[in-house]
């Protein structure tokens, strides 16, 4: 049964962004009891429930206040705006927050022996997507008059079983692509997962209450996502050269170093990881014990 007082969240069932959107979820505290074959999947500490469904559904179901928040990649989002807007339909949302998954870009690539030299190569051609909303506010924008040809699968195909001269598909390694004999031209729009809310108006105190303290707890995991916490023992002579090594050790903690009157360890929290070349040239200033951490969680 739906209770109107949980907060609904709905994600990908089953695809590119199904795994790392629980992961983020249960990183952020959200405990889910998920059954593969079901549809909805409550949580057990939180007034949450999540729904699963197709990535295509999420926008709608977010636009429409079926949903309180959805994750969704910005392609699939932006393209059913337009595709709304072009309905005359109403397409309000607000995004909370830009994730660190889902990174892609959609593309316009042509088989390898497509002579391409511009846009305009693109004259009179037939272009088969997934995204023709996207793929057609771009042609207007380039002044290119192409025809998107809408294919919900297997794009890639297209130009080989002669459905179309090119396509647009996502890209993230070039891999499909590579395989299937195309050459990347044109990126169209480059997108990453986000986290969306509805923004009719109709969510009440108690939900937005649950959204203000989730969402500081996202900036949190990625932040700690991003950060590395390094420890190392460094002669006290060098230690203004150890800081100017370390990024962002603008204000490290130094400690002493029992039995050793040289020597300090350092501790510093980095927004950057330590690449090898740095630990190296540490190690040449006379550093040991060299220790770089993932941090779980960080706040404040
Ligand atoms: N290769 C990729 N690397 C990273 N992110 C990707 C990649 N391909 C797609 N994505 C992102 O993940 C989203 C979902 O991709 P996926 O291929 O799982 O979608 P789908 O086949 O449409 O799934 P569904 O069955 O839910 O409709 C895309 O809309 C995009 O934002
Ligand atoms: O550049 P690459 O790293 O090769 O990634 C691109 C591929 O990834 C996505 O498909 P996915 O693998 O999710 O499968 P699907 O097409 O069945 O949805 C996308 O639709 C491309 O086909
Ligand atoms: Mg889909």
């Amino acid at each position: 049964m739906s209770d109107s007082r949980r907060l609904r969240i709905a994600i990908q069932k089953s695809g590119r962004l199904s795994d790392d959107s629980i992961a983020l979820l249960k990183a952020i505290g959200i405990k889910l009891n998920i059954r593969d074959r079901l549809l909805i999947a409550h949580s057990t500490n939180e007034n949450i429930d999540l729904l699963r469904v197709r990535d295509d559904d999420i926008p709608g179901l977010v636009m429409d206040g079926v949903v309180d928040l959805g994750f969704i990649g910005e392609n699939e989002l932006e393209e059913k705006m337009l595709e709304r807007q072009a309905a005359g339909k109403a397409a309000d949302f607000e995004v909370l927050r830009r994730l660190d998954y889902g990174g892609c870009r959609l593309s316009i690539a042509v088989p390898n022996e497509f002579n391409y030299e511009s846009v305009k190569s693109l004259e009179g051609k037939k272009v088969a997507t997934t995204y023709p909303y996207l793929l057609e506010r771009f042609f207007k924008e380039s002044g290119v008059n192409a025809k998107a040809v809408m294919l919900t699968g297997s794009v890639e195909v297209a130009p080989r079983a002669g459905v179309a001269d090119a396509i647009c598909d996502l890209v993230s390694t070039g891999a499909t692509l590579e395989a299937n004999g195309l050459q990347e031209e044109e990126v169209i729009f480059r997108s990453k997962a986000v986290l969306i809310q509805r923004a009719d108006g109709e969510i009440s105190d108690e939900k937005q209450a649950l959204i203000n303290r989730l969402v500081p707890r996202i900036d949190g995991v990625i932040q700690a996502k991003e950060s590395k916490y390094i420890m190392l023992h460094a002669p006290k002579a060098y230690l203004e050269q150890v800081k100017s090594l370390l990024p962002g050790a603008e204000n490290p903690t130094v400690l002493p170093l029992a039995g050793a009157e040289d020597t300090v360890a350092i501790h510093v929290v980095s927004p950057e990881n330590l690449f090898w070349e740095t630990m190296e040239k540490l190690k040449a200033l006379g550093c040991s014990s060299i220790l770089v951490m993932p941090i779980e969680k960080m706040m404040g």
